[in-house]
């Protein structure tokens, strides 16, 4: 069996590369923290990543730079270590062409992705929570070695995840799908916003955030990620102008509210296909709308009186209501425990609407 013993090499020491050199401190795996930036280097060792000189050969090495410079740092690692090696790249096709341009032997190699990230960047938003429950794609080519796949494992499973095994190219199938275009489409909406003036922007619900969350992701970072996944990308956005022409025609003509309702009810039959945490099933679940006073200690307050209730949070959302003293906290429950929440709340004085 393949055990990680560490240390583990992480070069860049970026949001993810600090994330996983967080993640595997906690289970004391000695890491080595390289970065071209001697800055996030240094941070990511301050804030307990790892260490930046570290004496020993290392056993695994993750590379967690731009899509764009990953091939040759992995080149540059087979070449320089015996260690196998993997990377934490958005896209797996153009990293293992890249590599296999620079060095014959690849068997040491595997490619991964952990399915979690933000829209920040940097070693500051690096978290060592940030892949507990996530799925982490493991992506062996043709002749990755079966003890590297296993070692690649390992990491995902010490970082916290599970893990997911497919081809290279199913991967990059795949993330076009769930990952990549939902990003354009984020961007795409956002843009719109740039000229809008601040009394339509005022209106703003939970709505808009959630569509434009992630288009605040790093623009270099995701040109690189778009760009090197654009084989893949294509055949969904001709999918989706073909889409947006439906629209178009169908809008504001009452003969065609039908062609309408159509397309909406796609979006919904499409919606309960994405699975939920922990990469369940998705369940439906039922939300409680509290007010809660915006002052400190009263979520931490609410938090303890749900768990009383025995009910467990699956999901939260916090909207402040601008002008009003107070804010609205939206707990997502599974369907049996709600009726306990609803009573446990409503009797330790929280307002609270179903
Ligand atoms: N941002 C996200 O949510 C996710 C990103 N990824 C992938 O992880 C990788 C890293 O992304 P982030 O951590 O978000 O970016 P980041 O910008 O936070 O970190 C990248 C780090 O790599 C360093 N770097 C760049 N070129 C280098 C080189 N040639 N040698 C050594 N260090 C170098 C940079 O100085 C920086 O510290 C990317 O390949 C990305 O596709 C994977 C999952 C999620
Ligand atoms: O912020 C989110 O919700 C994400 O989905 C982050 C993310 C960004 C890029 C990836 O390659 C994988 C995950």
């Amino acid at each position: 069996m393949t055990e990680l013993r560490g240390p583990v090499r992480i070069v860049g020491a970026g949001l993810i590369g600090t994330s996983i050199g967080l993640a595997l401190a906690r289970l004391g795996v000695v890491v080595e923290l390289v970065d071209a930036d001697p800055d996030n280097a240094l941070m990511a060792e301050r804030i307990g990543a790892g260490s930046r000189l570290v004496q020993i050969e290392p056993q695994l090495v993750v590379v967690a730079v731009p899509p764009d410079h990953v091939g040759e740092v992995v080149a540059e690692q087979l070449a320089q270590t015996g260690a196998i090696v993997t990377d934490a790249a958005s896209v797996k096709s153009k990293p293992l062409a890249d590599a296999a341009r620079l060095t014959g032997d690849l068997s040491r190699y595997v490619g991964s992705h952990p399915m979690a990230g933000s829209e920040r960047n940097g070693p500051l938003a690096a978290r060592a929570d940030l892949f507990d429950g996530a799925t982490w794609a493991i992506t062996p080519h043709e002749t990755s070695a079966p003890e590297a796949v296993e070692l690649v494992r390992r990491l995902a499973e010490a970082s916290g995840a599970r893990t997911v095994e497919l081809s290279v190219e199913d991967h990059d199938l795949a993330v076009a799908r769930v990952s990549h275009l939902p990003h354009l489409m984020s961007a795409l909406a956002a843009g719109t916003l740039v000229d809008a003036p601040n009394s339509h922007l005022q209106l703003s619900g939970q709505g808009v955030r959630d569509v434009t969350r992630i288009a605040a992701g790093d623009p270099k970072l995701w040109t690189q990620i778009v760009s090197a996944n654009s084989a893949a990308l294509a055949g969904l956005l001709e999918q989706i102008r073909g889409e947006l022409d439906r629209v178009l025609v169908a809008l504001g003509k009452e003969e065609a509210a039908e062609e309408l309702t159509t397309i909406l009810g796609q979006g919904v039959s499409g919606a309960v296909r994405v699975p939920g945490k922990h990469g369940a099933p998705h369940i439906d679940l039922v939300t409680v709308l509290v007010t809660i006073p915006d002052r400190p200690g009263q979520l931490a307050r609410l938090f303890a009186d749900a768990a009383a209730s025995g009910a467990n949070v699956e999901d939260l959302r916090i909207d402040h209501s601008p002008a009003r003293p107070v804010g609205e906290v939206e707990l997502a429950v599974k369907p049996g425990s709600v009726d306990q929440l609803v009573e446990v709340l409503t009797e330790r004085g929280w307002v609270v609407h179903r």
